[in-house]
């Protein structure tokens, strides 16, 4: 069954169009995982699917009554406010102390309930997150680049966590990432943007793939399971790695 999905979905800012085109759908119960480029438009194709960006062209379906839990790249908490962990999680809709807790568990924190929020270390911080789409009840999980700024470990962990969490609740998960490595192997799908859908597949598949490192570069060359990848266009549009946002919107 289909959770959501997009028909010709084109999405831009301004005249500046960024993502072209896209068809895709999400089944209940899979993982599939968004790679790409900096600036390819993974954010902007993960915020027209929760409903926060007006598509251009195109549609996009949602389920009725869908349940999404959303786990943005980044959240800016005011560091100087005191919040702890679970005055967090109440805001801005109230909880219930056992659906605090039982959110708390899944992601795998639940010590942490009482911790104050600046006080949290980057993993813990991204699993406060994860606890807070679980809140939500969701179908699916969709998460921007969650494991930015930790280490391998901690972003092995987290996608381990993730893992038990479809598992347990036979959520759909949605995620861009750049752990490449991880990913792969804990994803049942993986589609490759650059301005449009570059190419899509099992990760499963370890191919030699030179139009994929053309994308990511060759540094990353034998530390990733790449997946076989059939390359039927040029593009016009090859974005730099480590490319920073011209309007100022750095992540
Ligand atoms: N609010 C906005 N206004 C104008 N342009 C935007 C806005 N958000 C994103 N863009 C532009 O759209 C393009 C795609 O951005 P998007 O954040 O979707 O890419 P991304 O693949 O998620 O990048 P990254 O890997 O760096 O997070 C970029 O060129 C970006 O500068």
């Amino acid at each position: 069954m289909s959770l959501i999905s997009t028909k010709g979905l084109t999405l831009g800012y301004g005249k500046t169009t960024v993502l072209s085109n896209v068809t895709m759908s999400i089944n209940a119960g899979e993982i599939v995982t968004i790679v790409g480029p900096n600036g390819s438009g993974k954010s902007s194709l993960l915020r027209a699917l929760i409903g926060a960006l007006r598509p251009a062209k195109g549609t996009v379906h949602r389920a009725p009554g869908l349940r999404i839990g959303y786990v943005p790249q980044k959240l800016q908490i005011d560091a100087t406010l005191p919040l702890t962990v679970q005055r967090f999680l109440n805001l801005p809709k109230r909880q219930t102390a056992a659906d605090v807790s039982d959110a708390l568990d899944r992601a795998g924190v639940p010590e942490l309930k009482e911790a104050q929020m600046s006080s949290l270390s980057g993993g813990q911080f991204q699993r406060v997150l994860l606890a807070r789409a679980l809140l939500a009840k969701p179908d699916i999980l969709i998460l921007d680049e969650a494991t930015q700024g930790l280490d391998q470990p901690g972003a092995a962990a987290f996608y381990r966590q993730i893992e038990a969490v479809r598992r347990d609740l036979g959520v759909a998960v949605l995620m861009v990432s750049h752990d490449l490595h991880v990913v792969m192997a804990a994803s049942d799908r993986v589609m490759c943007l650059n301005g449009h859908v570059c190419c899509e597949g099992a990760p499963d598949i370890v191919a030699d793939a030179p139009e994929y490192r053309a994308l990511f570069g060759t540094g990353t060359k034998g530390t990733l399971a790449l997946y076989r990848h059939h390359h039927d266009h040029d593009h016009d549009h090859q974005h730099a790695h480590g490319h920073e946002h011209e309007n100022g919107h750095t992540h």
